[in-house]
């Protein structure tokens, strides 16, 4: 970690392997548990604004009718899309991460 000399251009994901091109979604439970531990490890051993500021992204089977609640997890801070994003859904998708942007 010592290495990384900006972390403004760092994004962590989680992407659970199950999930992965599966349609098992991560409950939003589950998302945001593993999202803010992963926030809780930057700001002990990073710095409590990086622990802020850096965008954690969930990937794993989001699609057009999953990534509203998702997004709306306090410490989900966008997606990694893969097989939703060929569809016309990914617009929505786009969308659910786009008005947590502008909250
Ligand atoms: O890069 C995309 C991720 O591996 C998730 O893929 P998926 O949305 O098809 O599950």
């Amino acid at each position: 970690m010592h290495k990384i000399s900006s972390w403004d251009n760092v994004v962590l994901a989680y992407e659970p392997v199950w999930a992965i091109g599966t349609g098992k979604v991560a409950t939003p439970a589950q998302a945001q548990e593993v999202h803010a531990e992963l926030r809780k490890w930057l700001e002990t051993n990073i710095k409590a604004d990086v622990a802020a500021s850096t965008r954690i992204i969930y990937g794993g089977s989001v699609n057009g009718s999953n990534c509203k609640e998702l997004g709306g997890q306090q410490d989900v801070d966008g997606f990694l899309v893969g097989g939703a994003s060929l569809k016309p859904e990914f617009i929505d998708i786009i969308k659910a991460a786009e008005v947590k942007k502008s909250a």
